[in-house]
């Protein structure tokens, strides 16, 4: 969990390279994280920040590109552009081949200068936001670059997916951990930097109220659903490589997962947490190919209407193949074969262009065990759920049953809702903000050790293989603002269950 408050010191100085600083994700999310960052004083008091890539940028160009970014992804619309300005002299671009050996001294050249320049020998971290064929070329170069020996100071953050399988994902950590130290690499996982993702610890492990009932002898199943509104926007040929169960599910949903099934930890240091979760991932049963289409349904979108919009199908989207078998949905139920949580199914699910964008985890428990009232009295005794909303709300509601007043004994399940925005001042940080902090602190908490990583794709890898095994028949088999293919709901409903969504918020 991430411990930063108002009063601690800043970081040390730092320079961030960011590998594929004319990529999505850095316009997206880093930028406006680390703008957030220096908006709010975290940032150290000497930093520098490079992006990198091919495009040919100028300085002035690039910082032109991210103001841009940061006006339409940032949190914070509107600041002063004088603020802007004051940060975008941080702001710098290299323009390299990545596959280029000799250009990787410019790196080195630059962190010389900075070094003579500030006095010191700043943090060095390097920012892999890359698609994960090029990291092991990338990392190999950068590891024989001296700055590197410093394992004081340099650091590498690697994105997800990491690696393309479990065989990939094992060769990269050999490579890895032969170039640098465990605590020098940082194998990132965003989600575990949302706020009501690191508030599920909190919700567990700091209240005595719901362990004890937190195991199958009242939980019912848990339900995981991640769902996008948006499709591929332009990264069809990242996607193409990777599908909703490598882009989503393999890394983000089995991150969940994790924390709504691990353990109690002793403490909130990084390995005591991490082994708690990898605990869970080990314990997933194993399923075989052969059983995968009773446990995991894909689909692809075909083109439609999303929110009055025509919209293309992911086959005609740019640098997507006209017959790609790739999913861009991905349901599965899992079990976690350990005293907790044996025979406990946990559904879930993922995908782009669908009906509602909302990220949220449901804990159905199970029904009293005797119900004294008339059977007229209520629709349903299956009313006791807490359903934890990571986004774009930010509540946690516990549903219970109460009286409906009048003379008549009629029940109707009703919510307790905590809300962030009423409780809180609604100005809670990106989840980038929080763990590129981490970085330049050091704190590796909420990253991903190798085992977990491997792990985790032990649990996808049946699924995959049999996916490619057998190509598709059906895709595309979805519409846009569905909830995806007819089998996901099938998945559940043979179990007598139904996913759970919560009406979308009302807009003014
Ligand atoms: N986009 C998002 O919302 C998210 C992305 N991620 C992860 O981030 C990673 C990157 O994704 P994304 O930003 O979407 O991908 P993009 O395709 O948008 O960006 C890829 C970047 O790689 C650079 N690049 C490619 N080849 C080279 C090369 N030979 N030398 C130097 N630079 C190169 C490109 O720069 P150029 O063409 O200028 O060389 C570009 O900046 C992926 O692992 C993804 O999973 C994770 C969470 C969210
Ligand atoms: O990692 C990724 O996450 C985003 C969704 O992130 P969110 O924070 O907006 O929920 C997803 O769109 C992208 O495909 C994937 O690479």
């Amino acid at each position: 969990m991430s411990t930063h408050n108002n009063n601690t010191k800043k970081p040390p100085a730092s320079v961030i390279f960011i590998f594929g600083g004319s990529g999505d994700l850095n316009k997206r999310k880093l930028a406006p994280a680390l703008f957030n960052l220096y908006l709010d004083s975290w940032m150290p008091e000497k930093f520098s920040i490079v992006g990198l890539g091919r495009t040919p940028y100028s300085n002035d160009h690039f910082r032109d590109h991210l103001l841009e970014s940061v006006q339409e992804f940032s949190r914070r619309k509107n600041e002063p552009e004088s603020l802007w300005n004051e940060f975008a002299q941080y702001i710098s671009y290299l323009e390299m081949d990545a596959e280029d050996a000799a250009s990787y001294s410019k790196i080195s050249d630059y962190v010389k200068e900075l070094e003579q320049q500030w006095g010191e020998h700043p943090n060095v971290i390097f920012y892999l936001a890359v698609a994960p064929q090029l990291v092991p070329d990338i990392a190999s170069k950068l590891g024989a670059l001296n700055i590197c020996a410093d394992t004081r100071c340099t650091r590498i953050v690697i994105e997800k997916p990491f690696g393309h399988d479990l065989k990939s994902a094992h060769e990269l950590n050999q490579q890895l951990t032969g170039l640098f130290a465990e605590d020098q690499i940082y194998r990132i996982d965003h989600y575990l930097g949302k706020e009501t993702v690191q508030n599920i610890l909190a919700l567990r492990f700091a209240n005595a109220l719901f362990e004890p009932i937190w195991n199958r002898n009242y939980i019912d199943h848990v339900q995981i659903t991640v769902a996008e509104t948006v499709g591929v926007e332009g990264r069809g040929g990242y996607y193409e490589q990777s599908g909703a169960l490598r882009d989503m599910l393999q890394n983000h949903i089995l991150q969940l997962l994790c924390m709504i099934g691990m353990e109690a930890p002793l403490s909130f240091e990084a390995n005591e947490i991490r082994n708690k979760k990898v605990d869970v991932l080990n314990a997933i049963r194993k399923i075989t190919r052969d059983q995968v289409h009773e446990y995991a349904v894909r689909g692809q979108y075909a083109d439609g209407w999303m929110k009055g919009e025509k919209v293309k199908g992911y086959r005609q989207e740019d640098k997507v193949d006209t017959n790609s078998p790739v999913e861009t949905f991905a349901a599965a139920k899992f079990f976690i074969d350990n005293w907790r949580w044996q025979d406990v199914p946990f559904y879930v699910r993922t995908g782009k262009f669908l009906h509602q964008k909302t990220s949220i985890i449901t804990i159905q428990f199970k029904e009293a065990p005797h119900f004294s009232f008339p059977p007229e009295a209520a629709e349903t005794w299956r009313s006791n759920r807490l359903t934890i909303s990571i986004q774009p709300e930010m509540d946690i509601r516990l549903r219970f049953q109460a009286k409906r007043p009048g003379q008549s004994m009629t029940l109707n399940p009703v919510d307790m809702i905590f809300s962030y925005h009423d409780a809180y001042d609604g100005q809670e940080p990106e989840a980038y903000e929080t763990l590129l902090l981490d970085v330049m602190e050091g704190n590796a908490t909420q990253f991903m050790r190798s085992d977990q990583v491997e792990s985790a794709w032990k649990v996808v890898m049946p699924i995959i293989e049999a996916w490619e095994a057998r190509p598709p028949v059906d895709f595309p088999n979805y519409a846009p603002d569905s909830w995806g293919p007819e089998d996901a709901e099938a998945l559940i409903a043979r179990d007598g269950h139904n996913w759970v969504t919560l009406p979308a918020p009302h807009k003014d």
